[in-house]
């Protein structure tokens, strides 16, 4: 059975100006104790495919078709106490901004404790201690008795893996959890969240602009492209050799101009905002290798060297490379 499992879902979010169409038929199938990223430019759908998997879509979004199942069980059908079960003993989320999802006012320590007793687990000092000692806090008794904005970036982001691998979860949804923070840091960070899930056997996925990044750890990625998954299969290989026009475009900006960290800069021209389903292939207007059928027939997926894509050209433009 798949960890999550996606299925040609549409979202609509309701705002003043009409429909905004942030999902247009997105479609994912992750394995269990697999880390998958999801890249793709500022407003292709990321987190809003992210919120999904809690059911934390905001107010105003409207689910127009399509399913998510976690764990094999539908999300959309849960009622509000199988909901909250699922959210609290199978999902683990690391935010982007750790300090901020911290409660100010509270020191680490009392914190922990409070975590520790809502997974049913062992709250006193050495079991705090533990859960710090276990992402690599070497001086765990000062830190527990600091507040959230006495600790560094880094360590921060420490306590919010701690915290959200507290108690195993099957799958871990990470944000861009170390965009902040500086190479050295951030190598630490993401090498220890990787090493926990690899122990726990949890599922990652992981929302990412540092392309770099993702080849070197995850299994997979999924690229993003106005609400649909364009291209989906193993992450240095798709983005080492792509297939869809997008992710080349994406993985040509990378070693030169996209520095490990950085945002992706945005390829010539922006991605749509969709109100509505889009007819063709969404990037067709951005695409040099499209042709007239690409913005008139919606593309629907094809396998390619392995990797699952949505661009009717594919063929024809390996077939391109090798005789050029
Ligand atoms: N609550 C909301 N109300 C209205 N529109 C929204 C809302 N949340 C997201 N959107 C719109 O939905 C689209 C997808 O946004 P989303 O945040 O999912 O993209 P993203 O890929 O995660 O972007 P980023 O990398 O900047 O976080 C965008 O056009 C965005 O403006």
């Amino acid at each position: 059975m798949s960890a999550l499992e996606i299925d040609d879902v549409a979202v609509e979010f309701a705002t003043e100006s009409g429909p905004v169409r942030a999902l247009d038929g997105a479609s994912l199938t992750v394995r269990p104790g697999s880390s998958v990223a999801i890249v793709g430019e500022s407003g292709s759908g990321k987190s809003t495919l992210a919120s999904l998997i809690g059911r934390l879509q905001p107010g105003n979004a409207r689910i127009v078709r399509g399913s998510v199942h976690v764990d094999g069980r539908d999300v959309a059908q849960l009622d509000t106490r199988a909901l909250r079960e699922l959210r609290r003993t199978m999902l683990g989320s690391v935010p982007q901004d750790p300090i901020e999802s911290l409660d100010p006012t509270l020191r680490i320590g009392r914190q922990l404790q409070l975590v520790l007793r809502l997974a049913g687990k062992d709250s006193g000092v050495p079991a705090r201690r533990a859960l710090l000692e276990g992402v690599r806090i070497d001086d765990p008794d000062r830190v527990l008795r600091l507040h959230p904005h006495e600790v560094s970036g880094g360590m921060a982001q420490r306590i919010a893996i701690a915290i959200a691998m507290c108690r195993s979860p099957r799958i871990l949804v990470a944000d861009e959890p170390t965009a902040a923070l500086d190479a050295q840091v951030r190598e630490d960070v993401i090498r220890l969240m990787f090493e926990q899930a690899r122990a726990t056997g949890t599922t990652i996925v992981w929302l990412s602009h540092d392309l770099p990044t993702v080849a070197r750890w995850c299994d997979e990625v999924a690229v993003m492209y106005a609400g649909r998954i364009v291209e989906h299969g193993p992450a240095a290989e798709v983005l080492g050799s792509p297939v869809h026009p997008y992710t080349r475009a994406l993985a040509a900006a990378d070693p030169t101009r996209v520095r490990q960290g950085e945002r992706l800069a945005s390829i010539g021209g922006g991605p749509p905002v969709l109100h509505a389903e889009a007819d063709g292939c969404a990037f067709a207007p951005r695409c040099a290798f499209a042709d007239d059928a690409c913005s008139a027939g919606r593309p629907g997926p094809s396998t390619l060297r392995g990797r699952v894509h949505l661009c009717r050209r594919a063929e024809a433009l390996e077939r391109l490379e090798v005789s050029s």
